[in-house]
């Protein structure tokens, strides 16, 4: 029976942070100061030895003793007591600021880096234009329409630099908006929100709790000299720039009343930069001693190549038709040129080709997640029988993670390093089948138990760091079958997994394909996976599909140059009595793509009329396409070997 750990493990990035900070003694030490300083001017109406406007005529300047510890001012106020009052104002007013600063910065910025194009131009205006603005004249006018609110003035001031904060974050969303784990949420069916939310802004922590801290500092300076120049709460009410000011009326006949300002103020400021300071330190740590995902070529494969026939377009759960994706730029780069394949229910297919013929681009499309700056331009992607262009966010997120899945090529860099397997899981099984609490917990640890991970109460607590390649990749499987997805999509599942582990998550795949019915899109450099577990094979070259066939009849009679030259370079596969040779060149960049076949400055079986016109698809049997106008040459041969 299945048993659940009494918890589900949640966040933990942000509690590793903070005891970083606080095990480093700079740290400890301006926390411990900041919180004291804090809980003092809070408590000052009890614990302050004086009213702060009580005069005593007869201890007028008369330095610290026993009745007033830091001694008293001109006006024979105590100036503890009047320190602890206005520490009230003068910290409340940097909270002011500073939540003026986030609630501004924070979405502004976040949205900005993760979502790009207009709404991050418009921002980036925006910030410019507020940048721009003299803060100083800004300041002096709020006060004197909000009759000297040193609250509008803190919250004004929060608002104005609040711009250089989100230029920060958007930077910092950028970068991580790059990170796998962030695609492979998105690819698992998370709304934006939800990524933003859970593994971008963990990823701008660091950064945004250093340029708060930074900004408290300047917002204290600025406020004591609003104050200290009578801009603030008028006399005699207690501030600090106020006492600094009276200190500095009486500087020449009483030096000691400018210390206990001076000092706090001084201090503070201090504790917030050097808070900064170790925040940023920390942070830093922790992302160098982040693990690096490893990546390793598979050596061996097994033989036996799948069986099972293709199945006819009309029987398709996917059908891609057509399909040509572009770059958005002024360039226009075509990416993927007529692309098309289809995928019956329970079908393992295998794509196929040299890095850069366009497989990742295909099987993005296939999600509807292409790279921001590409798009289809034309053709179509047909699921269950409806095109999936134009469906809106909402619309693709039914079908990512629920009907669709997709494992990306590396499992490790795939999983957010800050989170615990357990709730990485939990977090796709909230988003697609809306569980909760046990119920949700109870889903991860049977998910864990399907891919046969051992012990999964116990890998659940589990950061990604603390599993081996394998199991973070049949993690990524087991997150990837939340939704129950009637077609899985593997990029290069095992390309970066040892041979052994390789060989256990192929036979995993097979295996949960057979169980479930679920068809699957194997993206692969590798003919050992291709034989290991595909029934078809999709061959591409150049963003063009350049032969589809069974896997049986590719490895008995290749249909294309192509797909015999990426067998004869295949160490599992070599033709009988022949060297394995690697296929010279390289796969033309698409901006080099040349008129004819893309192919032919590599072919030996190269004509003239290889490279005069457009290459048309042609059908050999039923199923089987070859792109290339030699094919009767190529298969004769084949036949004579
Ligand atoms: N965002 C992008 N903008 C412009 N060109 C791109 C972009 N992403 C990929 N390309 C180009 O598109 C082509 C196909 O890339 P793709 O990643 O699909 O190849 P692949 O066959 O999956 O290669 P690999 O096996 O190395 O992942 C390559 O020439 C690549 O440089």
């Amino acid at each position: 029976m299945t048993t659940v750990p009494s918890s589900v493990p949640q966040q933990s990035a942000g509690t590793s942070l903070i005891r970083s900070v606080l095990t480093s003694p700079r740290g400890a030490i301006v926390v411990t100061f900041l919180l004291l300083l804090v809980l003092v001017c809070a408590l000052a109406p009890v614990i302050a030895p004086f009213d702060p406007l009580e005069q005593h005529l007869s201890a007028v300047r008369s330095g610290p003793s026993g009745s007033y510890w830091l001694g008293t001012d001109s006006l024979g106020r105590d100036l503890l007591s009047r320190l602890l009052h206005g520490g009230r104002g003068s910290l409340s007013g940097v909270l002011e600021a500073v939540l003026a600063l986030l609630v501004v910065a924070l979405p502004a910025g976040l949205l900005a880096g993760y979502l790009g194009g207009t709404f991050d131009r418009i921002m980036m205006r925006v910030a410019e234009v507020v940048m721009s603005v003299p803060v100083i004249i800004i300041l002096l006018a709020v006060l004197s329409i909000f009759d000297h609110s040193m609250t509008s003035a803190m919250i004004a001031f929060g608002v104005l630099g609040s711009s250089g904060l989100m230029r920060v974050i958007r930077g910092a969303a950028l970068t991580a908006r790059e990170q796998l784990y962030v695609t492979a949420a998105e690819l698992m069916g998370l709304s934006r929100l939800q990524v933003v939310a859970r593994h971008v802004l963990p990823r701008c922590r660091g950064v945004i709790i250093v340029q708060a801290s930074l900004f408290a500092a300047v917002t204290l300076g600025v406020q004591t000299g609003l104050t200290f120049l009578s801009l603030g709460p008028p006399p005699p009410a207690p501030t600090w720039g106020g006492m600094v000011a009276d200190a500095a009326s009486v500087f020449n006949q009483d030096a000691w009343m400018l210390v206990p300002p001076g000092v706090t103020i001084a201090l503070t400021v201090l504790a917030f930069g050097v808070l900064g300071d170790v925040v940023r330190d920390a942070n830093a740590e922790k992302h160098a001693a982040a693990p690096r995902p490893r990546r390793r070529r598979r050596k061996g494969a097994p033989a036996a190549p799948g069986a099972g026939e293709p199945v006819p377009e009309d029987g398709a759960l996917l059908s891609v038709r057509d399909l040509s994706v572009t770059t958005d730029d002024e360039q226009a780069l075509t990416l993927l040129d007529g692309v098309g394949f289809a995928i019956g229910p329970g079908e393992t297919v295998g794509l196929v080709g040299e890095s850069g013929s366009g497989k990742t681009m295909t099987a993005r499309a296939v999600m509807g997640l292409l790279p921001r700056n590409c798009r289809i331009s034309s053709g179509a992607v047909v699921f269950d029988g409806k095109p999936i262009q134009g469906l809106d966010q909402r619309a693709f997120r039914e079908l990512r993670g629920r009907r669709i899945a997709m494992i990306a090529q590396e499992p490790m860099a795939a999983l957010d390093p800050s989170f615990r397997i357990g709730s990485l899981v939990a977090e796709v099984v909230r988003a697609v089948d809306g569980l909760r609490g046990k119920a949700a917990q109870a889903r991860v640890i049977e998910l864990l138990r399907l891919v046969e991970i051992p012990e999964p109460e116990e890998a659940a607590r589990r950061f990604p760091h603390q599993i081996s390649g394998g199991m973070a990749q049949r993690v990524a499987i087991a997150m990837a079958l939340a939704g129950r997805p009637e077609l899985l999509i593997a990029d290069e599942p095992t390309t970066a997994l040892d041979v052994t582990v390789q060989a256990e998550i192929l036979d995993l795949l097979r295996s949960l394909q057979q169980e479930n019915h679920m068809a699957i899109l194997l993206v692969t450099h590798d003919w050992g996976v291709v034989a290991d577990v595909c029934a078809k094979v999709v061959v591409m070259y150049a963003g063009q599909v350049v032969e589809t066939a069974r896997a049986a009849d590719v490895f008995e009679t290749p249909a294309h140059p192509y797909t015999r030259a990426l067998l004869l370079s295949s160490p599992e596969h070599a033709v009988a009595g022949e060297r394995i040779q690697a296929i010279p060149g390289t796969v033309p960049s698409p901006r080099h793509w040349p008129t004819g076949c893309r192919f032919a400055s590599r072919c030996e079986f190269a004509r003239p009329a290889c490279t005069e016109g457009v290459i048309p698809v042609e059908r050999i049997s039923e199923g089987r396409v070859s792109r290339c106008v030699r094919v009767n040459v190529l298969l004769g041969q084949e036949a004579r070997r």
